[in-house]
């Protein structure tokens, strides 16, 4: 299937002999005419007048699909030496170079000419809470009157226009295609949610952060690196001088301090946790109807007052670290709290991350896309907060993701909630009787006490949830978040928790 993409919708054409002088490539015959207007990795993806980078993967190598790269309009190929081989006979010209994913990032910023022209750029990182960041650091910017753009887990947004997202982090021929339709419809700054896995696969390559923000480290990934060392490792390589002017780092997880200790770029501190020595303070000062309120207190000793619509002192802390971050990127602390003073509070909504779906009978139901134990402590933590009667997880774990966290994920479901539910939630290609089979074992095994119900169903178990529910009762379904669909056997079928839950709530008559 295509990916989606939004494009610049008129590109100035490089010449691709120019590219090759300009990145020292050796420039084959017949390079002298042609003009480059796009980038893409994908065969599915190529547009007229692309340079298809042809790149080795993880089952395939992508050269192997040149043929269809130029069938569908590509005027030349970029790719390694095997990838020349296996790209067989064309008619476009083939470039290469040693590695072409080391290359693509300067490439697209080249052919896009999105080098020396970025709007304000800020990037998110962190295990949990980055596309949380990404959406205060949108509202906040767009209450500023700043025109802007963005891309999560969730889509890429420029102005109005949008589209669902695939990757958290778009590859950097899209990052760059992205960026240069930013430029195109007058959008200042931009907020860019980074995933580890980004980093290490050059994906944020040819970018310069205004700001670099740093939200927390928990269990996460380990299928993906050997131990959390190496996980940090990507995550600390945002904040060197090749990627980012300055960071703003939250000392709420332990791994903030290493941040601060590791750090080649100046970096300001802000801690949500009282006693915490800080740069920037933030103190939540109230919940009501699931809203936080907080002041932030800043290097300066200036304060604001303000609230985020999220439950959680997370929700809060995000808010700090998203002011924090506009602060060292320029704004005016002053002007940020005369317009929050203005508007009531921050004007953000997080699609799928804590996002109340109920109206107002009956039990409150969240639907989250928390899928980490810290994500689930923290949601859980914030909810109980809230809740007079009892509450209820609903939840299940990614197949063919990190196994290891399944145990500590149902332990953490346990502790924090009265009744759980344990369902089925994109399997994928493993066994889903096998995984929940993990997680009620963890539960039986940790909180022998707690009501447990295994139903396979997610449609079914959240409505199991319902049936039990009563008004003062608040229901968490943890993981699908924002999502559409559901992974079974390899294949996607449309789901979404947000839609199913509302049905189940309207079939119980709140
Ligand atoms: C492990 C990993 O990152 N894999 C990514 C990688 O896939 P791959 O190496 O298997 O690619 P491949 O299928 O062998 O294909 C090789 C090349 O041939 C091309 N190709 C392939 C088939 C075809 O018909 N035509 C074609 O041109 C592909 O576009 C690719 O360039 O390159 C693909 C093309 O960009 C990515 O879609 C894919 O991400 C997969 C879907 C993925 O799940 N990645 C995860 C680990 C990830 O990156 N996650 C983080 C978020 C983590 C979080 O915070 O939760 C993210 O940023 O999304
Ligand atoms: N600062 C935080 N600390 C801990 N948990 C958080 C924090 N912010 C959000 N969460 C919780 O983490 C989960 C995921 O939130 P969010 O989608 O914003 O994170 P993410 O880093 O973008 O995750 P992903 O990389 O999986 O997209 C949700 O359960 C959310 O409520």
């Amino acid at each position: 299937m295509p990916a989606a993409s939004i494009r610049p919708s008129h590109p100035v054409p490089r010449s691709l002999s120019e590219l090759c002088a300009h990145f020292g490539l050796d420039a084959p015959e017949g390079v002298d005419q042609v003009e480059v207007t796009g980038v893409s990795i994908s065969s599915m993806d190529v547009e007229s007048g692309d340079l298809y980078v042809g790149l080795p993967g993880a089952r395939v190598h992508g050269a192997s699909y040149a043929a269809k790269a130029e069938e569908a309009g590509a005027v030349a190929v970029l790719t390694d030496a095997a990838g020349a081989e296996l790209a067989g006979e064309l008619g476009i010209p083939v470039l290469v170079t040693e590695e072409p994913r080391l290359a693509l990032g300067d490439v697209s910023a080249w052919i896009y000419r999105t080098d020396p022209d970025q709007p304000k750029l800020f990037g998110v990182t962190g295990t949990n809470g980055k596309t949380s960041v990404v959406y205060i650091l949108d509202g906040l910017l767009l209450q500023l009157g700043v025109v802007t753009g963005l891309t999560t887990t969730v889509e890429r947004r420029i102005g109005e226009e949008r589209i669902e997202a695939s990757l958290t982090t778009p590859e950097a021929s899209e990052l760059h295609a992205l960026l240069a339709r930013m430029r195109e419809v007058g959008v200042h700054a931009a907020s860019i949610e980074v995933s580890a896995q980004a980093v290490t696969r050059h994906r944020v390559d040819g970018i310069e952060f205004d700001v670099v923000g740093f939200i927390n480290l928990s269990h996460d990934h380990l299928d993906d690196y050997v131990d959390f060392e190496e996980y940090f490792g990507e995550k600390l390589k945002l904040f060197t001088p090749e990627r980012a002017r300055r960071g703003v780092v939250s000392l709420d997880s332990e791994w903030g301090a290493r941040v601060v200790e590791d750090s080649r770029i100046p970096v300001t501190t802000i801690s949500s946790k009282p006693g915490t020595d800080a740069d920037w303070n933030l103190v939540v000062t109230g919940a009501e109807g699931g809203s936080t309120s907080f002041t932030l207190t800043s290097p300066d000793d200036r304060v604001l007052h303000s609230s985020i619509p999220m439950p959680g002192w997370f929700s809060a802390a995000n808010a700090g670290l998203a002011i924090a971050m506009l602060v060292e990127s320029g704004y005016d602390l002053g002007e940020i709290a005369e317009v929050l003073e203005r508007d009531g509070g921050i004007d953000a909504f997080v699609p799928g991350r804590l996002e109340l779906v109920s109206g107002d009978k009956g039990p409150r139901l969240y639907v989250d896309y928390g899928h980490t134990p810290d994500a689930f402590e923290q949601t859980l933590g914030a909810l109980r907060e809230m809740t007079t009667g009892r509450l209820f997880m609903v939840f299940g774990a990614d197949g063919d993701r990190d196994r290891t966290k399944r145990p500590e994920m149902a332990r953490v479901a346990a502790a924090g909630s009265d009744v759980v539910i344990i369902t089925d939630y994109n399997p994928r290609t493993e066994d889903p009787d096998e995984i929940r089979r993990v997680l009620v074992e963890s539960v039986k095994a940790s909180h022998p006490e707690r009501e447990l119900h295994e139903i396979a169903d997610a449609s079914l178990g959240l409505r199991k949830a319902v049936s039990l529910a009563g008004p003062e009762d608040t229901i968490l379904v943890a993981g699908p978040g924002h999502e559409s669909y559901t992974e079974v056997a390899g294949s996607k079928i449309q789901y979404s928790a947000r839609d199913e839950a509302r049905a189940a709530l309207r079939e119980a008559g709140w």
